[in-house]
């Protein structure tokens, strides 16, 4: 049994935002994720569940208190889980014996990402490099975190789930979506990065998380497999003909890391081309990179995904 320790809850909406902590396998290190469920969940009715990666320099409070998600979601009766974007926390030597989890003696511990990087920038992948093993926040995000909330009966429904995130953590759920086919029943994403083997914050991300090195600057390489397969204008081009994409996409035209040629949507909706169902890019007038933005269009988020959760 995994021991959810519940660091905090409070009443909001038509439901409750509970913070909790656990000792997570995957990153060998405690973890915290909040989670807005609607009183209406039950083991008898339970609800969807709609994830919220956040960007760059923050963490599993940012998209819960600045998002503007938790009215809609309440109202649309769909759970919303906001992970950590990155491993820190409490050392905990995690071992698994039958049927449970035992937690050995913390010590203080951070595993700070590789410079030039801001702190708390996961990525969302599982690193490779030895130096950074601790980041394995695809497995947290696609495997461990939906075992614990299985397991700890919170009226949720977990075959029906959808995933979203801003920036860095856009980049993290188009790719996350685009490689477990059938796994989610759609994904969105405000300002999200959609080319990062080949733009700045990805090449500084994935030549230090994973092991394939860099081509060389001026060469006219494609960036290693090992890049491409956490780059989603690359999965979306592979995505199979039979696969029916449900993606909706906002960016606003005044975003500065969309000038400075971080974010490149114009590759994700070239990639798109020719696919079965709808990926949908939206320039939005004026907008720039912050919450205000994504608090604008949330709701419209929030309702994309209710009618792919409810269909
Ligand atoms: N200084 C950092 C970027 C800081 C920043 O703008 N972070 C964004 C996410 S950026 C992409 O992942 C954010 O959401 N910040 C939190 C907030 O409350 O606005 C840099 O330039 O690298």
């Amino acid at each position: 049994m995994v021991q959810l320790e519940k660091i905090s809850s409070n009443r909001v909406s038509t439901g409750t935002l509970t913070k909790y902590s656990f000792p997570s396998t995957s990153l060998s290190l405690s973890t915290q994720f909040n989670i807005f469920i609607p009183s209406s969940a039950s083991a008898q009715s339970p609800v969807p569940v709609l994830w919220y990666l956040a960007g760059l320099t923050c963490n599993e409070d940012t998209g819960a208190q600045k998002g503007g998600f938790l009215n809609s979601a309440g109202e649309q009766g769909v759970a919303v889980v906001f992970p950590d974007t990155s491993p820190r926390g409490r050392a905990c030597r995690v071992r698994r014996t039958i049927g449970s989890l035992v937690r050995t003696p913390e010590t203080a511990a951070t595993i700070p990402p590789p410079p030039p990087l801001p702190s708390r920038a996961g990525f969302y992948i599982n690193a490779t490099n030895p130096k950074w093993a601790k980041y394995r926040m695809y497995d947290l995000i696609t495997k461990e975190l939906p075992a614990v909330l299985k397991e700890a009966n919170l009226g949720l429904d977990l075959s029906r789930m959808s995933i979203m995130g801003h920036s860095m953590g856009g980049h993290g759920a188009l790719m996350i979506y685009l490689k477990n086919p059938g796994l989610y029943k759609s994904a969105s994403a405000f300002a999200p990065a959609c080319n990062p083997s080949v733009t700045p914050w990805g090449i500084n991300a994935f030549s230090n998380y994973l092991s394939a090195p860099a081509p060389a600057p001026s060469s006219d390489k494609e960036p290693p497999a090992e890049w491409l397969a956490y780059d989603s204008s690359h999965l979306l081009k592979q995505a199979a003909p039979g696969e029916n994409l449900s993606v909706l996409v906002d960016v606003g035209t005044e975003d500065k890391f969309l000038k400075d040629g971080q974010l490149e949507p114009a590759k994700l909706e070239e990639a798109a081309k020719g696919k079965q169902g709808k990926v949908e890019v939206r320039l939005q007038k004026d907008f720039d990179h912050s919450y205000y933005f994504i608090s604008t269009f949330s709701p419209e988020h929030i309702a994309f995904h209710a009618k792919a959760l409810k269909a």
